[in-house]
């Protein structure tokens, strides 16, 4: 069987989306992971199939590159509500973790990602503690912040992003048993209350050059400890993201979604 598909990113994370929503598409674990492979597949750091939904424009399913099927992706959600429309008009997104709002004018979209889970049994960790600072390190990185974002995140305040050796750490924190669902990694450094620096390991996928939920998280966290105003600036490897923390607890993501390439791939 032959489809087709369309290759996006946000800020460099890379996706791979299938569209469902007329034809039908089950894809098993392996297939996802060769459709993943940079070598041997198309590559990417995931892998969407847009399926009817029944309470929203739109289902977005998400698997990373390891196969492992998830509930939230934040440049991906930009990219989904892009392809839907692009026009400016709201696009609703059911996923795993609950519905998204998307509104793309062209390749500048914002996503409603909804309200930040914040008890430890939320994010979920294994046992009860304090989620904004939790009294855990990891070799030279302290205190912890943790939060889910449909997916779940931990954050490390650091002084400089760059200078912590991800590649190394952030496995063994993605596999803690701190994290019963294993976690993704954040690396943060705080310029100033309305700018932040920040670096992912992402669970299932490794380093990637941007990750939206990770965004969401980072500035999440850093408000929670009065290191940050509700609006910020958060800086990745592939880009620029703007996060708000509204008053209505709403956590709204705005940056740029392409179009990368469009093909057909026998499967
Ligand atoms: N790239 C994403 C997050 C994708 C899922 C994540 N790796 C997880 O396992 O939860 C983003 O932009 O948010």
């Amino acid at each position: 069987m032959t489809r087709s598909f369309v290759k996006m990113h946000g800020l460099g994370n890379d996706f791979v989306i299938f569209d469902a929503r007329s034809e039908p598409l089950t894809l098993s674990r392996a297939q996802v992971r060769a459709l993943c492979d940079r070598r041997t597949g198309i590559g990417c750091d995931q892998l969407f199939v847009m399926e009817p939904s029944e309470t929203a424009d739109v289902f977005m399913r998400i698997w990373n590159a390891d196969g492992g099927e998830v509930g939230a992706c934040g440049n991906g959600a930009r990219c989904i509500a892009r392809l839907v429309n692009d026009s400016g008009r709201d696009v609703s997104i059911e996923t795993v973790a609950g519905i998204l709002t998307g509104n793309a004018a062209k390749d500048v979209v914002s996503v409603d990602m909804g309200i930040p889970g914040l008890d430890w049994d939320q994010i979920p960790l294994a046992y009860a503690m304090d989620t904004a600072e939790l009294p855990v390190g990891w070799e030279d990185l302290q205190n912890p912040g943790a939060v889910n974002m449909g997916n779940p995140h931990v954050v490390f305040f650091v002084p400089d992003a760059n200078a912590a050796d991800l590649a190394r750490l952030g496995p063994l924190i993605e596999t803690d048993p701190l994290f019963p669902e294993r976690v993704n990694v954040g690396i943060a450094q705080v310029n100033a209350r309305d700018d932040i620096t920040l670096r992912v390991w992402e669970r299932g996928a490794g380093l990637t050059r941007a990750c939206g939920t990770g965004a969401c998280a980072a500035a999440i966290a850093a408000m929670r400890r009065n290191l940050a105003d509700r609006t910020v600036t958060v800086h990745l490897p592939g880009g620029d993201l703007r996060v708000e923390w509204r008053a209505d607890d709403h956590v709204m993501m705005t940056g740029d979604a392409n179009i990368a390439f469009t093909g057909e791939v026998d499967l």
